[in-house]
C-alpha cells in the first residue's frame, strides 16, 4: 500500500491544467483567472472627496474667519476654477477636489449662511481627500491564478476589464456502482438503499467551480459497468464510486482494465479510503473511490479537491491543514493514516478539536456534524488532551 502523499502525487501526475477561455466579467464568478490582467485606468481617476462638505485650504479654516462658497463639485461633474484664499467649493462624496483645495471640511463642522461658511472650532482633522490612483493605478496587475470571488470581480470591474482569461471548467463524470442502489426520489425495494455518494461528490465538485455529470447507476456486472463507462465522455476526469474492494462483485478495476485502464496505483494506507484506485482510461484520468459513503466523501476532500485544483491551474498541493489543540485523549493509531471526523471550535482565539465518538465509514449523519478532519498519522502514539494535532477544516 502506498501513502496518502504518494497517492496524491500519482493522481496529480495524471492531470494537466485545462485550456484557457475568455468569459465576460459578469459570468466569471467562481472561475479561475488563468493569466495576469492589468488595470486599464487609475482609481480614483482624480483626487476625490471622501465626504459631503466643502473643499477648502486648510490654512484658511484655522483662522476662524468665514469662507465664501464660490461653486460646486458633484460626483460625475467638477468645479473648473481654482480655489483662492478664503474661498470654498461645495463638494459631495466621490466628486473631484478642485485645484487649490487641500482639505474637505465636512458639513457637520461648519455653519452655512447664504454664500458664507464659518468653520467650527472643534473639527474633525482628517483631510478626507482620496488621492488619484490611491486604490490602484493603470497597469496594476491582478495576478493569476486566483479564484474570482466577489472581491476580485468588483476589483476587475473597477479596472474596466470586460472579459477575462479563465480556465475551462473541468467536467467530472460520476459513476455510482452497485445492485443495491437506486437514485434519489425512486422507491427502493426492501434490499436497496439510495445512492448518496454521487450527489455528495457532485456538490463538492460543483462547489469548486467544476461541472459534475451524474451518469446512470451501474449494476454489479461487467457489461453494465462497461456500458456506463462508455458514456463517460465528454469528461476531464472519471470518478467511480464503490466496487473498489475485494468482494466478488467489486468489478470496477477489472472491468476498466478490460477497457484499457492503465492503473497507476490501487490501495492507500488511509482510513477511511483504503481501496482507492487511480489510472488512465483511454486518455482520461480516472479515480475509483470506495463505496462506503464517508470514505467516498473523505477521499473527495483529500484527492478530488486537489485534483480539480490541478485541472484549474491552481498548482499541485494537498489540502492545507493547521494545528489545533486536542480536547480529549485519543488512543494510538494503526498502520493507516486516519482522517477522523471532528468538530473544530475557536475558544478564546485558540483552535480546539474534538474527534466525534463514532468513526464508522458508513455514517453520513456523523460526517454532517463534523466541520473538520483530524489527521492521525500512521502508527502515531496515543495523544493527550492539549496536544497539538493537524486538522483540515471542511
Ligand atoms: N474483506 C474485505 N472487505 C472489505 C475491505 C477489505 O479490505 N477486505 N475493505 C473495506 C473498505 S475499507 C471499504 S471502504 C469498502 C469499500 O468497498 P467498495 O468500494 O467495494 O464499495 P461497495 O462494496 O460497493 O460498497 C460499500 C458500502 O457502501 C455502500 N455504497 C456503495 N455505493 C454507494 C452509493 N453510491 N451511495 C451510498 N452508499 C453506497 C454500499 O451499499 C456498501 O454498504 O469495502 C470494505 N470491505
Ligand atoms: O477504508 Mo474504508 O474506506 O474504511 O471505509
Amino acid at each position: 500500500m502506498i501513502s496518502v502523499d504518494q497517492a496524491l502525487d500519482q493522481i496529480l501526475n495524471l492531470l494537466e491544467p485545462l485550456e484557457v477561455e475568455e468569459v465576460p466579467l459578469a459570468q466569471a464568478s467562481g472561475r479561475i483567472l488563468a493569466r495576469d490582467v492589468f488595470a486599464q485606468r487609475d482609481q480614483p481617476p482624480f483626487s476625490a472627496s471622501a465626504m459631503d462638505g466643502y473643499a477648502v485650504r486648510l490654512g484658511d479654516i484655522d483662522t476662524g474667519k468665514p469662507l465664501e462658497v464660490i461653486g460646486e463639485s458633484a460626483a460625475g461633474g467638477r468645479f473648473d476654477g481654482t480655489l483662492g484664499p478664503y474661498q470654498a467649493v461645495r463638494i459631495f462624496t466621490g466628486a473631484p477636489v478642485p485645484e487649490g483645495a487641500d482639505h474637505i471640511l465636512i458639513q457637520e463642522d461648519c455653519t452655512r449662511d447664504g454664500a458664507q461658511i464659518t468653520p467650527h472650532d472643534n473639527r474633525d482633522h482628517s483631510s478626507y481627500i482620496r488621492p488619484r490612483g490611491g486604490d490602484f493605478s493603470q497597469g496594476t496587475p491582478l495576478k493569476a491564478p486566483v479564484r474570482l470571488g466577489p472581491a476580485e470581480i468588483s476589483l476587475l470591474a473597477s479596472m474596466n476589464i470586460a472579459t477575462l482569461p479563465v480556465r475551462r471548467r473541468p467536467i467530472v463524470a460520476l459513476i455510482a456502482t452497485g445492485d443495491e442502489l437506486v437514485a434519489v426520489g425512486e422507491t427502493p425495494d426492501a434490499n436497496q438503499i439510495i445512492s448518496s455518494n454521487n450527489y455528495g461528490l457532485k456538490a463538492l465538485i460543483e462547489g469548486l467551480g467544476a461541472v459534475a455529470r451524474i451518469l446512470p447507476i451501474a449494476h454489479d456486472n461487467a457489461d453494465d459497468l462497461t456500458a456506463v463507462l462508455n458514456m463517460s465522455q465528454p469528461s476531464d476526469l472519471i470518478v467511480t464510486l464503490g466496487g473498489a474492494s475485494v468482494g466478488d462483485y467489486d468489478l470496477v478495476q477489472s472491468t476498466a482494465q478490460e477497457m484499457g485502464l492503465e492503473t497507476a496505483f490501487y490501495k492507500v494506507a488511509m482510513r477511511p479510503g483504503k481501496p482507492l484506485m487511480a489510472g488512465r482510461l483511454r486518455s482520461t484520468p480516472m479515480i475509483g473511490l470506495p463505496g462506503n459513503p464517508v470514505s467516498a466523501m473523505v477521499c473527495g476532500h483529500v484527492f478530488i479537491r486537489p485534483a480539480l485544483n490541478a485541472l484549474l491551474g491552481l498548482g499541485r498541493s494537498a489540502l492545507p491543514s493547521q494545528p489545533a489543540s486536542l480536547s480529549r485523549d485519543i488512543p494510538p493509531n494503526g498502520p493507516r493514516r486516519h482522517y477522523m471526523r471532528a468538530t473544530l471550535e475557536n475558544i478564546d482565539g485558540k483552535l480546539s478539536v474534538q474527534p466525534l465518538s463514532r468513526q464508522d465509514s458508513s455514517l453520513l449523519s456523523v460526517l454532517q456534524q463534523a466541520n473538520a478532519l483530524l489527521i492521525r498519522e500512521a502508527n502515531a502514539p496515543a495523544a493527550k488532551q492539549g496536544d497539538l494535532i493537524e486538522v483540515i477544516p471542511l
